[in-house]
């Protein structure tokens, strides 16, 4: 599980996260959601304790963050948004070295790697220098070695970056069968749909506060229904994008402004 109590931050004096809370139960996947520079990566940088509340309390897995860091990061697997991997090793070296830091036995560490390469369809490569791989290939591996050491918890940042169709597909069978198994998933993404089809929870996160939580269907009813993403803009006060888009090549290209705003011409039939 995950608790998260009346969290505030500042960054460099800055007020950025102003008393978040929300929790999320074994078992279960939450979407946390919110536009740019919500603080969503600020709450990911607390769970996996890069960084520490100023107040309030963060439990990972049980376990606070701040009191017993050390605990905390065996209770966690994490795929960051922008991922670093050692590229001269093969996915076979990389997993090995990462399941070896969680102190697994080589047996497990074995039967773990070739799972989860199967599952990707990355057996062929096992034993290839990763230099080469496309940037899903190379998620795809982060996403392993996140699960390498089958963690009760895994922390996912924008996790869908590079994968194809089929690769995403996979990513929501794999988040729903862990959830089924009693893992806790944390999913920060701006790709509603996919939030939508994954998450039991959805945590809306707005100028580094919560303004909505809810399963998917509550969140859409609050919103007016229609999609999560209809919900979303009206949940965040986002404007119009189709009246932005119209005013923005009005004004860039000369043909008048915001007289235009409400005519929406391109807006999807
Ligand atoms: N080191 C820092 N010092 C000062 N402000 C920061 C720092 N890091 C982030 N911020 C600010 O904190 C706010 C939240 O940033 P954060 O990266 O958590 O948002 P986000 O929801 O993940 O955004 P995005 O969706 O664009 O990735 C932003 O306004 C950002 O400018």
């Amino acid at each position: 599980m995950i608790s998260v109590q009346d969290v505030r931050v500042a960054l460099d004096g800055t007020p950025i996260l102003h008393g978040v809370s929300f929790d999320v139960a074994s078992g279960s996947v939450a979407g946390y959601v919110g536009p740019n520079g919500a603080g969503k990566t600020t709450t990911i940088r607390l769970l996996t304790g890069a960084l520490t509340p100023d107040a309030g309390r963060v439990v990972v897995g049980g376990v606070d963050v701040v009191a017993d860091p050390v605990e905390a990061k065996r209770r966690f697997g994490y795929v960051p948004e922008h991922g670093h991997l050692y590229e001269s090793f093969t996915p076979t070296e990389y997993l090995a070295f990462v399941g070896r830091m969680h102190r697994l036995d080589e047996a497990a560490i074995r039967v773990r790697t070739a799972a989860h390469l199967r599952f990707w369809g990355l057996s062929e490569a096992a034993d290839q220098s990763m230099t080469g791989f496309s940037k899903g290939m190379k998620q795809k591996v982060l996403v392993s070695a996140a699960l390498v050491h089958d963690p009760p918890v895994l922390l996912l940042d924008e996790p869908l970056g590079g994968l194809d169709a089929h690769a995403v597909l996979q990513t929501r069978a794999l988040l729903r069968t862990l959830a089924a198994r009693g893992r806790t998933v944390f999913y920060s993404s701006h790709l509603l749909d996919a939030v939508e089809k994954v998450a039991d929870l959805v945590v809306v996160l707005r100028d580094g506060r919560v303004i909505q939580t809810g399963s998917p269907e509550e969140i859409t009813t609050l919103g007016g229904g229609g999609s999560l993403e209809d919900a979303f803009g009206k949940l965040t006060a986002s404007a119009d994008a189709y009246d932005e888009a119209e005013v923005l090549v009005a004004e860039a290209f000369g043909e008048g402004g915001a007289e235009l705003r409400g005519q929406g011409l391109g807006r999807e039939k």
